[in-house]
């Protein structure tokens, strides 16, 4: 039977400053790494992904982000207290205005038609990915919001940080790394690790168990996401 918390401590004790959320990104792999350095980054970076296929996955990214700013909700309503109610709040005035206008912007841009931006068709991929986002929120485990948003937070500063911005990009491709590589996101991934470091130790074995759980399928469905809107 497998026991992720003693797995962990396991793991812990043979490290001088052990840090759960790295034992979850290395039981990730090799999803981990496939999403962080994704083909579809590098075009993206390169400047040679067609605005096509860059307006395409903003379509299904936006898929997304609606149940991402849902789960946020959630994660806000079952925060232990106003002092994290303040980040994820500021976080989610972010993506509710700048990150927000990147899609607006890509979708005016690149002339997606208008059923597109409200009602498109969704990949199996994304669909499955919304179907997590809506589980985790309906599941009110504060725990398991912390470690859907450690993934798809951590996942995008990693390949963001990864990339060399090419010198001639595209303004929208550049706001869109740009959103995943700041001096504020850095600092939210960090607040987001810690705090679910913090909350872990409180959490009993089933608990445990289950944030583990959901954070290796979230790293499974950000790699199949990916895979999905850019075969390259
Ligand atoms: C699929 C996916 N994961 C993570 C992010 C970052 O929030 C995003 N925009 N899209």
């Amino acid at each position: 039977m497998s026991m992720p918390r003693t797995d962990y401590a396991a793991w812990a004790a043979e490290r001088s400053a052990p840090r759960l959320t790295d034992w979850l990104r290395e039981t990730s792999e090799p999803d981990w790494s496939a999403v962080v350095n994704h083909p579809l980054f590098d075009a993206l970076a390169e400047g040679s992904l067609p605005g096509e296929a860059f307006a395409d996955y903003m379509v299904q990214d936006y898929g997304f982000v609606d149940p991402f700013t849902a789960l946020l909700g959630h994660a806000i309503g079952h925060a232990p207290g106003m002092a994290d109610r303040v980040v994820l709040g500021q976080f989610v005035g972010m993506l509710t205005s700048d990150e927000n206008s990147v899609f607006q912007r890509t979708f005016e841009t690149f002339g997606v038609p208008e059923t597109d931006r409200n009602a498109p068709e969704y990949l199996p991929a994304t669909a499955s990915f919304q179907q997590l986002l809506r589980e985790t929120g309906a599941s009110e485990s504060y725990a398991q919001m912390l470690a859907v948003l450690v993934v798809t937070e951590w996942l995008y500063l990693g390949w963001a940080t990864r990339i060399t911005r090419g010198e001639i990009l595209h303004p929208l491709y550049d706001e869109w790394v740009g959103l995943h590589d700041s001096q504020a996101f850095q600092t939210f991934v960090a607040w987001l690790r810690r705090r679910l470091e913090e909350i872990a130790e409180t959490l009993d074995e089933t608990e445990f168990a289950r944030m583990v759980e959901r954070f290796h399928e979230t790293v499974a469905r950000e790699r199949a996401f990916h895979d999905a809107v850019y075969s390259g």
